[in-house]
Protein backbone atom coordinates (compact mmCIF):
# COMPACT_ATOMS: atom_id res chain seq x y z
CA UNK A 1 0.00 0.00 0.00
CA UNK A 2 1.16 3.44 -1.15
CA UNK A 3 3.02 5.28 2.05
CA UNK A 4 3.00 8.90 2.73
CA UNK A 5 6.39 9.72 4.02
CA UNK A 6 7.40 12.93 5.30
CA UNK A 7 9.83 15.60 3.35
CA UNK A 8 12.17 16.55 5.51
CA UNK A 9 15.21 18.83 4.74
CA UNK A 10 14.17 17.28 0.06
CA UNK A 11 14.31 13.92 0.80
CA UNK A 12 11.63 11.85 1.51
CA UNK A 13 11.50 10.29 4.68
CA UNK A 14 9.53 7.45 7.19
CA UNK A 15 8.36 8.69 10.75
CA UNK A 16 10.78 7.70 13.16
CA UNK A 17 8.31 5.73 15.05
CA UNK A 18 7.82 3.70 12.29
CA UNK A 19 4.43 3.87 13.24
CA UNK A 20 1.13 4.71 10.61
CA UNK A 21 -2.15 5.60 10.44
CA UNK A 22 -4.72 4.62 7.87
CA UNK A 23 -5.91 6.93 4.82
CA UNK A 24 -9.48 6.68 4.06
CA UNK A 25 -10.81 7.51 0.73
CA UNK A 26 -14.13 8.59 1.62
CA UNK A 27 -16.51 7.95 -1.95
CA UNK A 28 -15.73 4.12 -1.43
CA UNK A 29 -14.71 4.07 2.59
CA UNK A 30 -11.49 2.07 1.61
CA UNK A 31 -8.23 2.40 3.43
CA UNK A 32 -5.79 3.27 0.00
CA UNK A 33 -2.70 4.33 1.64
CA UNK A 34 -0.62 5.00 5.28
CA UNK A 35 0.23 8.43 6.57
CA UNK A 36 3.78 8.53 8.88
CA UNK A 37 2.47 9.26 12.04
CA UNK A 38 4.92 11.76 13.43
CA UNK A 39 5.36 12.99 16.69
CA UNK A 40 7.78 15.78 18.48
CA UNK A 41 11.15 13.63 17.62
CA UNK A 42 10.26 14.23 13.82
CA UNK A 43 9.01 17.85 14.33
CA UNK A 44 12.82 17.97 15.85
CA UNK A 45 14.08 16.77 12.22
CA UNK A 46 11.88 19.22 10.50
CA UNK A 47 13.01 22.27 12.18
CA UNK A 48 17.03 21.20 12.32
CA UNK A 49 16.63 21.72 8.56
CA UNK A 50 14.37 24.69 8.43
CA UNK A 51 17.07 26.17 10.74
CA UNK A 52 19.81 25.26 8.40
CA UNK A 53 18.52 26.19 5.72
CA UNK A 54 17.24 29.84 6.82
CA UNK A 55 20.01 31.86 6.82
CA UNK A 56 20.36 31.19 3.20
CA UNK A 57 17.18 31.75 1.85
CA UNK A 58 16.32 34.10 4.23
CA UNK A 59 19.24 36.16 1.86
CA UNK A 60 18.32 34.47 -1.04
CA UNK A 61 17.55 37.15 -3.77
CA UNK A 62 13.79 38.41 -3.95
CA UNK A 63 14.17 37.84 -7.47
CA UNK A 64 15.18 34.20 -7.17
CA UNK A 65 13.16 33.55 -4.69
CA UNK A 66 10.05 34.69 -6.58
CA UNK A 67 11.83 32.37 -9.75
CA UNK A 68 11.38 29.54 -7.79
CA UNK A 69 7.96 30.36 -6.17
CA UNK A 70 6.47 31.05 -9.89
CA UNK A 71 8.74 27.42 -11.02
CA UNK A 72 6.56 25.68 -8.00
CA UNK A 73 3.13 27.26 -9.82
CA UNK A 74 3.93 26.26 -13.25
CA UNK A 75 4.37 22.46 -12.24
CA UNK A 76 1.78 22.48 -9.86
CA UNK A 77 -0.45 23.64 -13.41
CA UNK A 78 1.24 21.23 -15.42
CA UNK A 79 0.30 18.59 -12.85
CA UNK A 80 -3.41 19.73 -12.35
CA UNK A 81 -5.21 16.58 -13.38
CA UNK A 82 -2.94 14.21 -11.39
CA UNK A 83 -3.40 16.55 -8.36
CA UNK A 84 -6.88 17.18 -9.17
CA UNK A 85 -7.33 13.63 -8.87
CA UNK A 86 -5.21 12.95 -6.19
CA UNK A 87 -7.18 15.56 -3.93
CA UNK A 88 -10.68 14.38 -5.03
CA UNK A 89 -9.84 10.92 -4.07
CA UNK A 90 -8.22 11.63 -0.45
CA UNK A 91 -10.95 14.40 0.24
CA UNK A 92 -14.68 13.10 -1.67
CA UNK A 93 -15.05 16.19 -3.57
CA UNK A 94 -16.17 16.39 -7.25
CA UNK A 95 -13.17 16.10 -9.48
CA UNK A 96 -14.79 18.91 -11.68
CA UNK A 97 -14.18 21.03 -8.54
CA UNK A 98 -10.86 19.88 -7.50
CA UNK A 99 -9.71 20.55 -11.72
CA UNK A 100 -11.66 24.05 -11.69
CA UNK A 101 -11.04 25.35 -7.78
CA UNK A 102 -8.10 23.94 -6.20
CA UNK A 103 -5.41 23.18 -7.53
CA UNK A 104 -5.62 26.48 -10.08
CA UNK A 105 -5.65 28.44 -6.48
CA UNK A 106 -2.49 26.27 -4.90
CA UNK A 107 -0.29 27.11 -8.23
CA UNK A 108 -2.26 30.68 -8.06
CA UNK A 109 -1.35 31.11 -4.30
CA UNK A 110 2.68 30.42 -5.46
CA UNK A 111 2.26 32.84 -8.73
CA UNK A 112 0.71 35.22 -6.37
CA UNK A 113 3.14 35.50 -3.56
CA UNK A 114 5.65 35.37 -6.42
CA UNK A 115 4.98 38.46 -7.60
CA UNK A 116 3.91 39.97 -4.54
CA UNK A 117 6.99 39.41 -2.63
CA UNK A 118 8.81 41.69 -5.57
CA UNK A 119 6.51 44.50 -4.91
CA UNK A 120 6.56 44.61 -1.03
CA UNK A 121 8.51 47.30 0.85
CA UNK A 122 8.61 48.75 4.30
CA UNK A 123 8.19 52.35 5.33
CA UNK A 124 10.64 55.01 5.83
CA UNK A 125 10.09 58.25 8.34
CA UNK A 126 12.08 61.39 8.36
CA UNK A 127 11.72 63.34 11.36
CA UNK A 128 11.75 66.04 9.42
CA UNK A 129 13.81 69.39 11.80
CA UNK A 130 15.38 67.11 13.83
CA UNK A 131 18.14 65.73 11.61
CA UNK A 132 16.35 62.48 12.07
CA UNK A 133 15.97 59.46 9.78
CA UNK A 134 13.81 56.18 10.70
CA UNK A 135 13.27 53.52 8.22
CA UNK A 136 11.68 49.82 8.69
CA UNK A 137 13.37 46.50 7.78
CA UNK A 138 10.91 43.93 7.31
CA UNK A 139 13.13 40.87 8.01
CA UNK A 140 11.81 37.31 8.13
CA UNK A 141 10.84 35.82 11.64
CA UNK A 142 12.90 32.19 11.19
CA UNK A 143 11.55 28.51 11.14
CA UNK A 144 7.59 29.09 10.64
CA UNK A 145 4.89 26.68 11.62
CA UNK A 146 1.96 26.09 9.10
CA UNK A 147 -0.87 23.74 10.03
CA UNK A 148 -3.84 23.26 7.42
CA UNK A 149 -7.06 21.75 7.85
CA UNK A 150 -8.76 18.49 5.32
CA UNK A 151 -11.77 20.60 3.25
CA UNK A 152 -9.39 22.92 1.42
CA UNK A 153 -6.27 20.72 1.58
CA UNK A 154 -4.02 22.21 -1.31
CA UNK A 155 -5.16 25.51 -1.89
CA UNK A 156 -4.99 26.20 2.08
CA UNK A 157 -1.68 24.20 2.77
CA UNK A 158 -0.08 26.75 -0.07
CA UNK A 159 -2.03 30.12 1.28
CA UNK A 160 0.16 29.75 3.91
CA UNK A 161 3.41 28.30 2.82
CA UNK A 162 4.12 30.16 -0.29
CA UNK A 163 3.85 33.99 2.17
CA UNK A 164 6.28 32.17 4.55
CA UNK A 165 8.68 30.79 2.13
CA UNK A 166 8.51 34.03 -0.19
CA UNK A 167 9.19 36.40 2.76
CA UNK A 168 12.12 34.34 3.62
CA UNK A 169 11.04 32.19 6.26
CA UNK A 170 11.77 28.40 6.25
CA UNK A 171 8.60 26.31 6.67
CA UNK A 172 7.70 23.24 8.83
CA UNK A 173 4.18 22.68 7.96
CA UNK A 174 1.49 20.04 8.87
CA UNK A 175 -1.12 19.11 6.46
CA UNK A 176 -4.82 17.48 8.06
CA UNK A 177 -4.06 14.14 8.94
CA UNK A 178 -7.35 13.17 7.15
CA UNK A 179 -5.96 14.31 3.65
CA UNK A 180 -2.42 14.38 3.92
CA UNK A 181 -1.85 13.93 -0.23
CA UNK A 182 -1.56 16.48 -2.52
CA UNK A 183 0.78 18.00 0.52
CA UNK A 184 2.37 14.51 -0.11
CA UNK A 185 2.94 15.25 -3.43
CA UNK A 186 4.12 18.88 -3.48
CA UNK A 187 7.36 17.85 -1.83
CA UNK A 188 8.47 16.19 -5.12
CA UNK A 189 7.23 19.37 -6.83
CA UNK A 190 9.39 21.58 -4.92
CA UNK A 191 12.49 19.48 -5.06
CA UNK A 192 12.05 19.94 -9.02
CA UNK A 193 11.26 23.55 -9.07
CA UNK A 194 14.71 23.84 -7.23
CA UNK A 195 13.48 25.05 -4.02
CA UNK A 196 16.23 24.10 -2.10
CA UNK A 197 16.79 21.31 0.66
CA UNK A 198 15.10 22.69 4.60
CA UNK A 199 13.42 25.81 3.31
CA UNK A 200 10.15 23.79 3.30
CA UNK A 201 9.51 20.31 5.40
CA UNK A 202 6.15 18.41 5.41
CA UNK A 203 5.44 16.65 8.51
CA UNK A 204 2.53 14.21 8.52
CA UNK A 205 0.21 13.18 11.33
CA UNK A 206 -2.28 13.92 14.28
CA UNK A 207 -2.66 16.90 15.38
CA UNK A 208 -2.54 16.05 19.02
CA UNK A 209 1.12 14.67 18.26
CA UNK A 210 2.92 16.25 15.09
CA UNK A 211 0.69 19.19 15.46
CA UNK A 212 1.20 19.83 19.08
CA UNK A 213 4.66 19.69 18.76
CA UNK A 214 4.73 22.43 16.06
CA UNK A 215 3.04 24.65 18.30
CA UNK A 216 5.10 24.03 21.49
CA UNK A 217 8.50 23.97 19.76
CA UNK A 218 10.59 27.05 21.14
CA UNK A 219 12.40 27.95 18.38
CA UNK A 220 9.22 28.19 15.81
CA UNK A 221 8.63 31.71 15.85
CA UNK A 222 4.88 31.90 14.34
CA UNK A 223 1.87 29.53 13.63
CA UNK A 224 -0.44 30.17 10.89
CA UNK A 225 -3.09 28.26 11.46
CA UNK A 226 -6.66 27.15 9.27
CA UNK A 227 -9.15 24.66 11.12
CA UNK A 228 -11.72 24.50 13.92
CA UNK A 229 -12.25 27.06 16.58
CA UNK A 230 -11.90 24.58 19.57
CA UNK A 231 -8.42 23.63 18.05
CA UNK A 232 -7.38 27.28 17.40
CA UNK A 233 -8.41 28.01 21.06
CA UNK A 234 -6.31 25.23 22.29
CA UNK A 235 -3.55 26.85 19.94
CA UNK A 236 -3.82 29.81 21.26
CA UNK A 237 -3.67 28.73 25.14
CA UNK A 238 -0.35 27.84 24.22
CA UNK A 239 1.39 29.53 22.15
CA UNK A 240 0.29 32.74 24.11
CA UNK A 241 3.02 32.17 26.90
CA UNK A 242 5.58 31.52 24.39
CA UNK A 243 5.01 35.17 22.27
CA UNK A 244 4.51 33.57 19.27
CA UNK A 245 3.30 35.11 16.51
CA UNK A 246 -0.58 33.45 15.54
CA UNK A 247 -2.79 33.89 12.88
CA UNK A 248 -5.72 31.74 13.36
CA UNK A 249 -8.18 31.06 10.69
CA UNK A 250 -11.40 29.28 11.99
CA UNK A 251 -14.80 28.53 11.73
CA UNK A 252 -17.71 30.45 10.63
CA UNK A 253 -21.92 30.77 10.95
CA UNK A 254 -22.34 33.02 8.37
CA UNK A 255 -25.40 34.87 6.78
CA UNK A 256 -26.71 35.07 3.79
CA UNK A 257 -29.23 38.37 3.87
CA UNK A 258 -31.66 38.19 0.78
CA UNK A 259 -33.65 41.02 0.44
CA UNK A 260 -36.25 41.57 -1.80
CA UNK A 261 -34.97 44.12 -4.40
CA UNK A 262 -31.93 41.09 -5.88
CA UNK A 263 -31.41 40.10 -8.91
CA UNK A 264 -33.40 36.99 -8.10
CA UNK A 265 -32.33 34.27 -10.46
CA UNK A 266 -28.45 35.21 -9.64
CA UNK A 267 -28.90 34.79 -5.63
CA UNK A 268 -30.74 31.90 -6.21
CA UNK A 269 -27.70 30.13 -8.66
CA UNK A 270 -25.26 31.56 -6.13
CA UNK A 271 -27.22 30.49 -3.04
CA UNK A 272 -27.42 26.62 -4.05
CA UNK A 273 -23.28 26.96 -4.64
CA UNK A 274 -22.69 29.32 -1.15
CA UNK A 275 -25.12 26.33 0.80
CA UNK A 276 -23.42 23.14 -0.78
CA UNK A 277 -20.10 23.82 -2.60
CA UNK A 278 -17.39 21.52 -1.29
CA UNK A 279 -20.27 19.20 0.27
CA UNK A 280 -20.55 22.66 2.92
CA UNK A 281 -17.54 22.03 4.06
CA UNK A 282 -15.59 25.54 3.40
CA UNK A 283 -15.65 27.74 6.69
CA UNK A 284 -17.11 30.60 4.02
CA UNK A 285 -20.15 29.08 3.13
CA UNK A 286 -23.42 30.58 3.86
CA UNK A 287 -25.15 28.06 6.52
CA UNK A 288 -27.75 30.49 7.90
CA UNK A 289 -29.90 32.30 5.40
CA UNK A 290 -32.28 35.02 6.39
CA UNK A 291 -34.86 36.30 3.45
CA UNK A 292 -37.17 38.98 3.59
CA UNK A 293 -40.71 38.27 3.83
CA UNK A 294 -42.00 39.44 0.49
CA UNK A 295 -39.98 36.61 -1.20
CA UNK A 296 -39.86 34.24 1.40
CA UNK A 297 -42.42 31.88 0.00
CA UNK A 298 -41.31 32.12 -3.81
CA UNK A 299 -37.48 31.20 -2.00
CA UNK A 300 -38.42 28.64 0.15
CA UNK A 301 -40.20 26.88 -3.10
CA UNK A 302 -37.03 27.60 -5.72
CA UNK A 303 -34.33 27.01 -3.67
CA UNK A 304 -35.93 23.38 -2.79
CA UNK A 305 -36.74 22.70 -6.52
CA UNK A 306 -32.62 23.50 -7.81
CA UNK A 307 -31.39 21.62 -4.50
CA UNK A 308 -33.23 18.26 -5.79
CA UNK A 309 -31.43 18.72 -8.99
CA UNK A 310 -28.11 18.18 -7.25
CA UNK A 311 -26.74 15.27 -8.42
CA UNK A 312 -24.88 13.43 -5.12
CA UNK A 313 -22.23 10.61 -6.32
CA UNK A 314 -18.79 9.08 -7.28
CA UNK A 315 -16.28 12.61 -6.94
CA UNK A 316 -15.14 11.05 -10.32
CA UNK A 317 -18.23 11.22 -12.44
CA UNK A 318 -18.54 14.43 -14.43
CA UNK A 319 -22.24 14.66 -13.47
CA UNK A 320 -21.99 14.92 -9.83
CA UNK A 321 -22.58 18.18 -7.94
CA UNK A 322 -22.03 16.55 -4.43
CA UNK A 323 -19.07 14.09 -3.24
CA UNK A 324 -18.69 12.33 -0.19
CA UNK A 325 -18.01 13.91 3.19
CA UNK A 326 -14.75 13.80 4.24
CA UNK A 327 -15.06 10.92 6.94
CA UNK A 328 -17.38 8.92 8.89
CA UNK A 329 -16.73 11.23 12.05
CA UNK A 330 -17.48 14.16 10.39
CA UNK A 331 -20.57 12.44 8.34
CA UNK A 332 -21.98 11.14 12.07
CA UNK A 333 -21.37 14.41 13.14
CA UNK A 334 -23.39 16.40 10.60
CA UNK A 335 -26.04 13.72 11.18
CA UNK A 336 -26.11 14.35 14.44
CA UNK A 337 -27.14 18.24 13.68
CA UNK A 338 -30.01 17.10 11.52
CA UNK A 339 -31.39 15.08 14.63
CA UNK A 340 -31.00 18.35 16.96
CA UNK A 341 -32.96 20.24 14.10
CA UNK A 342 -35.73 17.57 14.31
CA UNK A 343 -35.96 17.93 18.09
CA UNK A 344 -35.42 21.25 18.48
CA UNK A 345 -38.43 21.96 16.23
CA UNK A 346 -36.74 22.47 13.11
CA UNK A 347 -38.49 21.40 9.94
CA UNK A 348 -36.47 19.79 7.24
CA UNK A 349 -37.77 21.01 3.95
CA UNK A 350 -35.06 18.72 2.25
CA UNK A 351 -32.68 15.95 2.72
CA UNK A 352 -31.52 14.80 6.06
CA UNK A 353 -30.95 10.95 4.97
CA UNK A 354 -27.61 9.60 3.50
CA UNK A 355 -27.44 8.28 -0.10
CA UNK A 356 -26.19 5.24 -1.32
CA UNK A 357 -24.00 5.30 -4.35
CA UNK A 358 -24.28 2.64 -6.79
CA UNK A 359 -20.69 0.49 -6.79
CA UNK A 360 -19.46 3.17 -3.51
CA UNK A 361 -22.09 1.75 -1.03
CA UNK A 362 -19.75 2.32 1.51
CA UNK A 363 -19.12 5.89 1.01
CA UNK A 364 -19.90 9.30 3.02
CA UNK A 365 -23.19 10.74 1.34
CA UNK A 366 -25.28 12.69 2.56
CA UNK A 367 -28.23 14.65 0.79
CA UNK A 368 -28.01 18.21 1.18
CA UNK A 369 -30.07 19.58 3.68
CA UNK A 370 -32.29 22.57 3.90
CA UNK A 371 -33.89 23.22 7.45
CA UNK A 372 -36.79 25.99 8.06
CA UNK A 373 -36.39 27.64 11.63
CA UNK A 374 -38.55 29.83 13.92
CA UNK A 375 -36.21 30.65 16.20
CA UNK A 376 -32.39 31.95 15.17
CA UNK A 377 -31.01 31.02 18.47
CA UNK A 378 -31.52 27.15 17.82
CA UNK A 379 -28.28 24.83 17.69
CA UNK A 380 -28.49 24.45 14.21
CA UNK A 381 -28.57 28.50 13.65
CA UNK A 382 -25.90 28.84 16.28
CA UNK A 383 -23.23 26.09 15.70
CA UNK A 384 -20.57 25.43 13.13
CA UNK A 385 -21.96 22.12 11.35
CA UNK A 386 -19.51 22.06 8.26
CA UNK A 387 -21.32 20.08 6.12
CA UNK A 388 -24.13 20.26 4.07
CA UNK A 389 -26.59 21.64 6.18
CA UNK A 390 -28.27 25.12 6.17
CA UNK A 391 -31.30 26.78 7.55
CA UNK A 392 -33.60 29.33 6.44
CA UNK A 393 -35.71 31.77 8.27
CA UNK A 394 -37.57 34.91 6.75
CA UNK A 395 -37.30 38.44 8.62
CA UNK A 396 -38.87 41.85 7.93
CA UNK A 397 -36.80 44.61 8.87
CA UNK A 398 -33.51 45.43 8.10
CA UNK A 399 -32.24 45.76 11.83
CA UNK A 400 -34.07 42.41 11.75
CA UNK A 401 -31.73 41.07 9.75
CA UNK A 402 -28.81 42.60 10.99
CA UNK A 403 -29.57 41.43 14.44
CA UNK A 404 -29.68 38.01 13.78
CA UNK A 405 -26.98 38.31 11.18
CA UNK A 406 -24.77 39.67 14.44
CA UNK A 407 -26.34 36.88 16.92
CA UNK A 408 -23.76 34.01 16.87
CA UNK A 409 -20.00 33.93 18.03
CA UNK A 410 -18.63 33.96 14.64
CA UNK A 411 -18.04 36.87 12.71
CA UNK A 412 -15.93 35.28 9.40
CA UNK A 413 -17.98 35.87 5.87
CA UNK A 414 -21.34 37.48 5.14
CA UNK A 415 -23.45 37.25 1.56
CA UNK A 416 -25.69 40.13 0.91
CA UNK A 417 -28.51 40.54 -2.12
CA UNK A 418 -29.87 43.68 -2.54
CA UNK A 419 -29.99 46.06 -5.35
CA UNK A 420 -30.15 48.56 -2.64
CA UNK A 421 -26.62 50.80 -2.70
CA UNK A 422 -27.44 52.55 0.87
CA UNK A 423 -28.56 49.51 2.55
CA UNK A 424 -25.28 48.05 1.19
CA UNK A 425 -23.23 51.12 2.82
CA UNK A 426 -25.20 50.47 6.04
CA UNK A 427 -25.14 46.85 6.47
CA UNK A 428 -21.25 46.47 5.28
CA UNK A 429 -20.30 48.91 8.19
CA UNK A 430 -22.50 47.49 10.98
CA UNK A 431 -22.09 43.60 10.08
CA UNK A 432 -19.58 41.57 12.18
CA UNK A 433 -17.65 39.78 9.48
CA UNK A 434 -14.10 39.90 8.56
CA UNK A 435 -15.72 39.44 4.77
CA UNK A 436 -18.60 40.97 3.40
CA UNK A 437 -19.62 39.50 -0.27
CA UNK A 438 -22.65 41.50 -1.79
CA UNK A 439 -23.97 40.26 -4.94
CA UNK A 440 -21.42 37.09 -4.76
CA UNK A 441 -20.00 34.79 -3.07
CA UNK A 442 -16.27 33.29 -2.53
CA UNK A 443 -15.22 36.17 -5.31
CA UNK A 444 -11.33 36.36 -4.33
CA UNK A 445 -8.62 39.03 -5.17
CA UNK A 446 -6.00 37.35 -3.63
CA UNK A 447 -4.77 41.07 -2.67
CA UNK A 448 -7.43 41.12 -0.41
CA UNK A 449 -7.46 40.90 3.31
CA UNK A 450 -8.97 37.61 4.41
CA UNK A 451 -10.29 36.67 8.04
CA UNK A 452 -12.60 36.37 10.62
CA UNK A 453 -13.93 37.99 13.93
CA UNK A 454 -14.84 37.21 17.00
CA UNK A 455 -14.59 33.32 17.32
CA UNK A 456 -13.65 33.25 14.23
CA UNK A 457 -10.16 34.02 14.47
CA UNK A 458 -7.49 36.32 14.89
CA UNK A 459 -5.30 38.12 11.95
CA UNK A 460 -5.68 38.71 8.22
CA UNK A 461 -4.11 36.45 5.44
CA UNK A 462 -3.61 37.28 1.94
CA UNK A 463 -1.66 39.95 0.28
CA UNK A 464 0.95 42.20 1.94
CA UNK A 465 -1.39 41.26 5.37
CA UNK A 466 0.64 38.04 4.91
CA UNK A 467 3.81 39.21 4.12
CA UNK A 468 3.56 41.52 7.23
CA UNK A 469 3.09 38.45 9.45
CA UNK A 470 5.49 36.45 8.19
CA UNK A 471 7.74 39.49 9.15
CA UNK A 472 9.12 40.74 11.49
CA UNK A 473 9.17 45.08 11.22
CA UNK A 474 12.60 46.21 12.71
CA UNK A 475 12.46 50.27 12.88
CA UNK A 476 15.89 51.78 12.36
CA UNK A 477 16.63 55.45 13.83
CA UNK A 478 19.57 57.47 12.53
CA UNK A 479 20.37 60.83 13.62
CA UNK A 480 22.69 62.76 11.25
CA UNK A 481 24.76 65.92 11.85
CA UNK A 482 23.23 68.42 9.75
N1 LIG B 1 -11.36 26.38 8.16
C1 LIG B 1 -12.29 25.95 8.93
O1 LIG B 1 -13.08 26.71 9.33
C2 LIG B 1 -12.35 24.54 9.34
C3 LIG B 1 -13.19 24.21 10.35
N2 LIG B 1 -13.27 22.95 10.76
C4 LIG B 1 -14.20 22.70 11.87
O2 LIG B 1 -13.53 21.99 12.87
C5 LIG B 1 -14.23 20.80 13.15
C6 LIG B 1 -13.23 19.73 13.51
O3 LIG B 1 -12.51 19.34 12.36
P1 LIG B 1 -11.05 18.77 12.52
O4 LIG B 1 -10.61 18.03 11.36
O5 LIG B 1 -11.00 18.06 13.81
O6 LIG B 1 -10.25 20.16 12.52
P2 LIG B 1 -9.02 20.56 13.34
O7 LIG B 1 -9.13 21.98 13.69
O8 LIG B 1 -8.80 19.61 14.46
O9 LIG B 1 -7.84 20.31 12.28
C7 LIG B 1 -7.17 21.27 11.55
C8 LIG B 1 -5.69 21.02 11.60
O10 LIG B 1 -5.23 21.22 12.93
C9 LIG B 1 -4.46 20.10 13.35
N3 LIG B 1 -4.55 20.01 14.81
C10 LIG B 1 -5.51 19.40 15.54
N4 LIG B 1 -5.21 19.52 16.85
C11 LIG B 1 -4.05 20.22 16.94
C12 LIG B 1 -3.24 20.65 18.01
N5 LIG B 1 -3.53 20.38 19.29
N6 LIG B 1 -2.13 21.35 17.75
C13 LIG B 1 -1.80 21.63 16.49
N7 LIG B 1 -2.51 21.23 15.41
C14 LIG B 1 -3.64 20.54 15.64
C15 LIG B 1 -5.06 18.96 12.58
O11 LIG B 1 -4.18 17.86 12.56
C16 LIG B 1 -5.28 19.60 11.23
O12 LIG B 1 -4.06 19.63 10.51
C17 LIG B 1 -15.03 20.51 11.89
O13 LIG B 1 -16.13 19.73 12.13
C18 LIG B 1 -15.39 21.88 11.47
O14 LIG B 1 -16.51 22.32 12.17
C19 LIG B 1 -12.51 21.97 10.21
C20 LIG B 1 -11.66 22.23 9.17
C21 LIG B 1 -11.55 23.56 8.63
O1 LIG C 1 -8.75 31.81 0.99
C1 LIG C 1 -9.81 31.42 0.52
O2 LIG C 1 -10.18 31.75 -0.59
C2 LIG C 1 -10.67 30.46 1.21
C3 LIG C 1 -10.41 30.01 2.41
C4 LIG C 1 -11.26 29.03 2.99
C5 LIG C 1 -11.06 28.53 4.20
O3 LIG C 1 -10.13 29.03 4.99
C6 LIG C 1 -11.78 27.39 4.75
O4 LIG C 1 -12.76 26.94 4.19
O5 LIG C 1 -11.32 26.87 5.76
Amino acid sequence: MQKILNYINGEYVEPISKKWLDNYNPSNGEVYSQIANSNAEDIENAYQAAKVAFPKWSNTTIDERSRILLKIADLIDEKLVELAEAEAKDNGKPLSLALAVDIPRASANFRFFGNAITQFSSEAHESVGLNTMNFTLRQPLGVVGCISPWNLPLYLFTWKIAPAIAAGNTVVAKPSEVTPMTAFLLGEICSEAGLPKGVLNIVHGTGPSAGQAIVEHKNIKAISFTGGTKTGEHIARTAAPMFKKLSLELGGKNPNLIFADCNYEKMLEVTVRSSFANQGQICLCGSRIFVEKPIYKKFKKDFVEKVKQLKIGNPFDAETNIGALVSKSHLEKVESYIKIAEKEGGKILFGGNRVTVKDFENGYYLEPTIIEVSDDQCRVNQEEIFGPVVTIMPFETEEEALQMANSVKYGLSSTLWTSDLNRTMRISKKIEAGIVWVNTWLNRDLRTPFGGMKDSGVGREGGFEALRFFTEAKNVCIRYEG
